[in-house]
Order: structure tokens, then sequence, then C-alpha cells
């Protein structure tokens, strides 16, 4: 569809976005009113001849809207001019939201050609989207349509791209690009993690939701990039259901009562919970069968029983989301059940054992209390009759309190602790370790510092000697480490889980 700019400036008109009249403009832009806009972009280097070019960002420099000029961009937007460029200029009184509805606009709303699901909360959005995913792709088999989508933490799949994630939640004309690529390979469902910081910061402000999921709410991403209060962070995420034909909410957890009167604003509301009897989805009877969790569920009064062939009894909340939205889409029995058995989550409860079964290693994501909270309790109940080592560090630079919070839950009920590096950034991993060991002292729980993550896994590995629960916990899945100078590639902590098992005497159990 062409864009000419004539209708582009009447549409950031509508949204009164525009810092001068249309009339003002078409004065001063003449004939580039009926020139075509072959593209939106923020990043000078994507840009082509006749791109309308955004000016944004916290690191935005003049020189990169020099670029865009040299590379033959027709316009640019932003929220001041920039006098040294000699390009015609587009004021806009919100950057972001303009940048939004720019995306959407140039895109023709893509994300209206297939179902969208919007997945939010503080712990479980990545498990629930691969839950969802698996689902939608054992359905898809089965009737010759197509896999579905996925924007998540760890990977994006977009029908063209497949590739691990850089953010959660992808800026507004990256997020479009997908929704096209997903409009064009003809997707049926798109499943996307939506942060908090995306809700706050206009990255979904003109996208609507087919369904909305919120998860759970804790106390996370509170510090100055991320959010500045608690109740900043909250009313961020509800605003999800301000754009959604069909809420999905979990009942009998922390705040659900809120989450359920901002589910009015959708059309319909659908609810799940694990303690809540009065759950359209009511799940309930979970218990270990070896690496397996069984669990019941009575779906809209119906009987069902579920596997899911992760552990971690707190995966059933998130199987339960999943299994509200499948419900809402009438997908049979059979497919969740299957998705459900089949779906694995990189970098979340992924389990390997010594050939002599002394021990059982976890990888999870867990980098916050609450998911802290949650990974001992399973722990505990699901492996019990172990003693307990738990490697971990904090990131640097952000969330300061996590520090406090991962060193009193470790101390509360770990057997033995080390502490490493996780994402350092600018700051020293033994100081940063200094300080959450400074949370564990009051415990007396014994623990050590080995800042190199790699070494710190060795050393934990072969020094198990009785029946051993090692939680590696804070990377997940991820093979980047933030250091002062960028992101340095290693191995994850999977990687090197296998190799030290492998190297130890027990050698690597099978899969
Ligand atoms: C606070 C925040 O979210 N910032 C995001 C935002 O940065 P920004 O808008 O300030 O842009 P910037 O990175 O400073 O770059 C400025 C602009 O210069 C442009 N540029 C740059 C170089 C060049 O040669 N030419 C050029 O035009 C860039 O395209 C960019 O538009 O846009 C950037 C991409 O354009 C993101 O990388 C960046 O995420 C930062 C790294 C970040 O840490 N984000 C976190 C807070 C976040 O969003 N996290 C959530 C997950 C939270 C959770 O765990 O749940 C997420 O959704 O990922
Ligand atoms: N429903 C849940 N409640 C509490 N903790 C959970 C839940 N689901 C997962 N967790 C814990 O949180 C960790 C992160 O899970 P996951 O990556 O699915 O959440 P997320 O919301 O995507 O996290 P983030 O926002 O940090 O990317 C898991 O590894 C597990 O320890």
């Amino acid at each position: 569809m062409k864009h000419l700019l004539a209708d582009y400036l009447q549409m950031l008109a509508g949204h009164g976005l525009l810092s001068q009249t249309v009339e003002t403009l078409g004065e001063r832009l003449g004939e580039s009113l009926q020139r075509e806009i072959t593209l939106v972009s923020c990043d000078s280097r994507k840009v082509i001849p006749g791109t309308l070019f955004i000016c944004k960002g916290a690191g935005f420099r003049e020189d990169f809207l020099r670029m865009a000029k040299e590379r033959g961009a027709a316009f640019y937007l932003s929220e001041k001019p920039y006098e040294g460029v000699d390009l015609p200029w587009i004021g806009v009184s919100d950057i972001r939201a303009a940048m939004a509805h720019s995306a959407s606009f140039c895109y023709d709303r893509p994300w209206e050609a297939f179902r969208l699901v919007g997945i939010t909360g503080t712990k479980g959005k990545s498990t629930t989207a691969f839950f969802l995913k698996a689902i939608f792709d054992v359905y898809e088999k089965s009737r010759g349509g197509r896999p579905s989508g996925l924007i998540s933490t760890i990977l994006t799949e977009d029908g063209k791209e497949s590739r691990p994630s850089r953010m959660t939640t992808p800026e507004p004309i990256e997020l479009e690009e997908h929704f096209a690529n997903a409009r064009e390979a003809g997707l049926d469902y798109v499943t996307m993690e939506v942060s908090s910081q995306a809700l706050k910061y206009d990255r979904v402000l003109d996208v609507q939701f087919d369904v909305a999921a919120f998860l759970n709410i804790g106390y996370d991403h509170i510090s100055p990039i991320e959010h500045p209060t608690w109740e900043d962070y909250f009313a961020s995420k509800l605003r999800i259901f301000s754009q959604c034909r069909t809420a999905v909410v979990h009942l009998g957890v922390d705040h659900s009562e809120e989450m359920l009167a901002a589910a009015q604003k959708a059309r319909k509301v659908i609810t799940f919970s694990e303690t809540d009897e009065r759950a359209d989805v009511y799940g309930y009877g979970m218990k270990k069968q070896g690496r397996e969790t069984h669990f019941k569920a009575r779906v809209l009064g119906q009987e069902r029983e579920y596997i899911l062939g992760i552990p971690g009894f707190f995966n059933v909340s998130n199987a339960l989301a999943a299994i509200a939205v499948a419900e809402h889409y009438g997908i049979p029995y059979d497919c969740v059940k299957e998705g459900l058995k089949r779906a694995r989550v990189p970098g979340r409860m992924e389990e390997y054992t010594s050939a002599d079964g002394k021990i059982v290693t976890i990888i999870d994501y867990a980098h916050n209390r609450l998911s802290f909270e949650k990974l001992f309790a399973a722990a505990k109940e699901e492996f019990p009759g172990r003693r307990i080592v738990a490697l971990f560090g904090a990131s640097g630079g952000k969330a300061i309190n996590r520090r406090r919070d991962l060193g009193e839950v470790a101390a509360a009920n770990a057997d033995y602790i080390y502490l490493t590096e996780d994402d350092p950034g600018r700051e020293d991993p033994t100081r940063i370790a200094e300080e959450i060991a400074s949370y564990i002292k009051p415990f007396g729980t014994p623990y050590e510092i080995i800042p190199d993550r790699k070494e710190a896994i060795r050393t934990a590995i072969h020094a198990a000697k009785e029946p051993t629960l090692l939680l590696l916990a804070g990377k997940g899945h991820e093979v980047m480490v933030r250091r002062a100078n960028g992101y340095e590639k290693g191995p994850s902590d999977a990687d090197c889980a296998r190799k030290y098992l492998t190297d130890y005497d027990g050698g690597l159990a099978g899969d």
C-alpha cells in the first residue's frame, strides 16, 4: 500500500501529535507532500532513499540524522528541529507515541492478519509463551497450517526470521516488521511477551491484542531506566487490558482483584487459578512423576489431565494460562495436552543429571525474589533428600534490590552458595558478590565467591560429595555476558553443566 506523506501527516494530526498544523507543514513541505514514504526507520544504518527517519533515544546523536540524509532519507520526525541538517522536518509533541503510530501506519496494522496473543506479568512470560507456541504448533500441524510466531526474550520466530532475541519486547518499528513478516508468511497465531517497559514506553501503543494474559505481579524492574516505583510498574502492565479483545486473568494471586477490575475493559474475561475454584480453568492435583509434572484441571466444567515435560510446580500456573488461551480458540484437548508435554523452554528449569545420579543440575532464569522463592520451593518439594547448592550473581547497574533479595532467599534455603558473575556491566563482579554476601552472612549459610562463572560451575560440580541439587540461576539460556565494554559471548550454564558433568566421575545421564 502506498503511503503518501500527506496521508501520513493527516494520521499524526488525527492523534494530536503534530506540533504544527498540517497547513503550516504543507506550505513548508510543498511538493514533498505527494512523495511516497518508502520506509520508516529510527536507525540511520538502515535508511534507503525515501525513508522517513525518526530521531529518538537517549543515545541519539545529530550525526545519525546527517548519515540518514546522506543515505537518502526524505524527511525526519523529531520533537525539535536539527538546524544543522538540511532536510524537511516534521515536528511532533511525543516522539515515542509518534513512532508507534508511524510504524503501524507504514506497515498497515499487520497484526490484524493473525491472532496476536500478548503475555505480561512479573514471572512466567517466556515459559507461558513457549507453552502456547508448542500448543499452537501441534494444532497447526494437525490441520496442515504453518508453525505459529513467537516474539520472546529467548527467541524471535516470525515466519521469515528465526533468531535469538535482543529484547523481550522490541521497539515499535522492529516489532511491526516482525508482524509484517508474520502476515506475509500467512501465520494464524503469534504469541509475544509484553514487558512492562514495552507498555510504559509505548512500544505496543497502537497494537490490538486478540488475547492478553496477565500472569502475576511481583516486585521487579524498579530502577531509573525501568520503573521509578512499583505502582508505575503495575500500572504499566495493567495498560495491556485496554488494548485487547479477550483478557486472561490469574485468580488467587497478589492483586488479582485489581487485574480483574482492569480486565473489565475487554469484551471477554477468562480466569485461571490453582487456588481459586471459581476460575474458568482450575488446576489441582499436581505431582511429580520422574522429570514430569502431572496435574489435573477443570476447564469450563470438564475434568482433564495434563503432563508438563519440565519440572517446577509453579509452571502449572503458566500451563493453566496457556490452557485458558487455547480454550478460547477452541483448540482440541489432545493438541493442548500434547503441546504441554512436548514444550521445553531454554534456560527455564532445564535439568542435567550425572550418570551416577548423585548430582542433579537445574538451570533456571530465576533472578528476582519471586522467582527465587519459587525455584527453591520447587527444589525442596520436587527433589527431596538432596543437599541444595545455589550458584548465582546479580546484574550490574540496575535492579540493585536483587542483591539483598537473592542473598536472603538463597541463604534461607540453600545448604551452600557459590557467588559468581551474572551481567556485571561496568561493575566489578567480585564487589557485587561481596554485596550479596553481606546479606547472606546474618544467616550463617556457608558460601564462597568465584568471580569466573565457568570456574564456579566446575568447582560446584566437582565439590559435590553427597546427593546434591545444584541450582544454576539467573542466566538461563543466555550466552552473552554484559561487561563494561559491551557483550562478551561465552558458554551457557547448560553448556557448562553438560561439560563438567561429563568430566565428573559419573559422566552425564542420558536425556
Ligand atoms: C530504556 C530502554 O528500553 N531503551 C531501549 C531504547 O533505547 P533508546 O531509545 O534510548 O535508543 P538508543 O539505544 O539510545 O539508541 C538511540 C537511537 O540511535 C539510533 N542509531 C544508533 C546508531 C547508529 O549508527 N545510528 C542510529 O540511528 C538507534 O537506532 C536508536 O534509535 O531502544 C533501544 C533500541 O533502539 C533498546 O536497545 C534500548 O533497550 C535498552 C538496551 C534496555 O536495557 N532496555 C530494557 C530496560 C528493556 O526494555 N527491557 C525489557 C525487558 C524487561 C524484562 O526483563 O522483563 C525488554 O522489553 O527488553
Ligand atoms: N508463574 C511463575 N511464578 C513465579 N516464578 C516463575 C513462574 N514461572 C517461572 N518462574 C520463575 O521465573 C524464571 C523466569 O521465568 P520466565 O523466563 O518464563 O519469566 P519471564 O517473565 O519471561 O522473566 P523475565 O521477565 O525476567 O524475562 C523461571 O526460570 C522460574 O524460576
